[in-house]
């Protein structure tokens, strides 16, 4: 049971080089929001102590933005949870190789759970694997393909020892409709392993429900178009979650 405050990580997602926010994840529905080092830095300086950062055209196959990542990375002095793209052994290693303090990983989970498998156990704690659900659905690919049942995949993953899960609902990702408190509930009944919770945070009481759920299990919030909406600043999402 885990009495440790619910940590925040602000999102900055890259497409094209640019941070971006989508809405449920659909390509084509970006709002760009300029220079992602610019974003990165200001939820730094705003008193973030993580970075969900993630490479939008890696994870759509549409490119990368390998460098900028990079450069992101290597500039930030908190903790950076990297995802997009990393898919083998080759996109594992430079992802790795920037310095961040762990990786996510999506569509690997679903078409390559025998490497997922070997990597979870030679990097341990530096894998996450991201569940992203329609419904008890998982998507890959940009949440373009179908990928399994979570609660398969779940106790797969868990069986193999996954460090962590970031579950988003995509149903609710980008929308300012609120968590699915349910979904995180019922995910966090199955494992024992810490859930990262993503998708429709909107409000500094939807960020006050997700810290009652710190003893069930999640561990996180990843917060995204709230704050580029100027929903609230991420000072005020820091002190709703103090204890
Ligand atoms: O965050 C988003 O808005 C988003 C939209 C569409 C697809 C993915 C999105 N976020 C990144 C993730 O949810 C996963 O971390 C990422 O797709 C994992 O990439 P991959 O391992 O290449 O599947």
């Amino acid at each position: 049971m885990s009495t440790h405050r619910l940590e925040l990580l602000p999102a900055v997602d890259v497409r094209d080089g640019q941070a971006v926010r989508l809405v449920h994840g659909e390509s084509g529905s970006e709002t760009s929001y300029g220079d992602p080092l610019e974003a990165a830095l200001t939820w730094q300086r705003a008193g973030a102590e993580w970075l969900h950062l993630v490479d939008l055209d890696a994870a759509f196959g549409t490119g990368d933005n390998r460098e900028r990542i990079a450069e992101v990375v290597r500039t930030m002095d908190i903790k950076v949870e990297l995802s997009g793209g990393i898919r083998d052994d080759a996109s594992l290693a430079a992802a790795l190789a920037t310095g961040c303090t762990r990786v996510n990983l999506g569509t690997a989970a679903l078409e390559s759970p025998e490497w997922v498998a070997k990597v979870i156990a030679e990097f341990g704690d530096r894998i996450a694997v991201g569940l992203d659900v329609r419904g008890t659905t998982l998507r890959g690919r940009g949440w373009t393909r179908d990928g399994g049942d979570l609660y398969e995949t779940l106790a797969r993953l868990d069986s193999e020892g996954c460090a962590r899960y970031v579950v988003t609902d995509i149903a609710k990702d980008g929308t300012l409709q609120g968590p699915n408190v349910e979904l995180l509930k019922n995910v966090c009944a199955a494992t024992d392993k810490p859930v990262v919770a993503s998708g429709g945070v909107s409000s500094l009481d939807d960020l006050r429900v997700l810290a009652t759920l710190v003893p069930e299990g999640v561990e996180g919030a990843i917060v995204g178009k709230a704050l580029y909406a100027k929903a609230f600043t991420l000072e005020e999402a820091l002190e709703a979650v103090s204890v």
